[in-house]
């Protein structure tokens, strides 16, 4: 589904590279975990495939298509989906509205499908009464539900996600990483996870590490 081809990133300095020539390849239906030391440039490498900044070599593909000729701002609209660790909802809405407003903004196949949205929410633990509630009401694992139903209801194929359980306790992390898994195997779509934590990344079906400016399998 999405492939860096020779990528390569640097700041300020070509000659501070955080990576050069990376080849890697996402499949859909499949997670993938992302790990390395602080500042290796595991973010940096997600918002490239997430497509909010462009490479300064090599190149990525999207079904075989360069991200920068679909346009990186349709790329982001239509193909991808990104969760982080502080959730970005709409703090002034209800999970529902969140979730609908998101639907619309993607054009989704089920925008305007309010039982839909209603119906994920539920299926994510949140009661009918929480799901009208002000989002800054729930919990933090509640809210990062909200969060990945918003994923789970828009039609993006590649959802990217920069430290996802980094605000969570255990029980929640467990059942965030089992949402991801679902959003992989059942919705089939292709999950992307940096993480700190070797619990996300060993539930993941695939595990990368960035160490000295290079990718490895783990
Ligand atoms: N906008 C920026 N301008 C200049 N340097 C930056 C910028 N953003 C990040 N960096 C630097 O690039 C390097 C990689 O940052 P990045 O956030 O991608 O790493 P990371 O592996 O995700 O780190 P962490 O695990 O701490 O979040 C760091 O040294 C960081 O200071």
């Amino acid at each position: 589904m999405l492939k860096t081809k020779d990528l390569g990133y640097w700041y300020d300095n070509p000659k501070n590279s955080l990576f050069e020539n990376v080849n890697l390849e996402f499949e859909a239906g499949q997670s993938y975990a992302i790990v390395g030391q602080s500042g290796s440039g595991k973010t940096t490498f997600l918002s490239l495939i997430a497509g909010l900044d462009k490479p300064k070599s090599g190149s990525i593909e999207f079904e075989g298509k360069d991200i920068g000729q679909i346009g990186l701002t349709n790329y982001r609209k239509k193909d991808v989906s990104i969760i982080f660790q502080s959730y970005n909802l709409f703090t002034y809405m209800s999970p529902l509205n969140n979730l609908l407003t998101a639907m619309a903004i993607t054009e989704s196949s089920h925008t305007g499908d309010k039982a839909f949205a209603a119906d994920m929410l539920r299926k994510l633990g949140l009661t009918d009464e929480q799901m009208k509630q002000n989002v800054q009401q729930l919990s933090g694992g509640q809210q990062q539900r909200v969060a990945i139903a918003r994923t789970m209801v828009c039609d993006a194929r590649l959802v990217v996600a920069d430290e996802p359980t980094g605000n969570l306790d255990e029980d929640n992390t467990a059942e965030v990483i089992e949402l991801f898994q679902q959003i992989a195997h059942e919705q089939h779509k292709c999950v992307v996870i940096v993480t700190h934590e070797s619990t996300v990344a060993n539930a993941c079906d695939n595990a990368y590490r960035l160490e000295k400016h290079e990718f490895s399998v783990i």
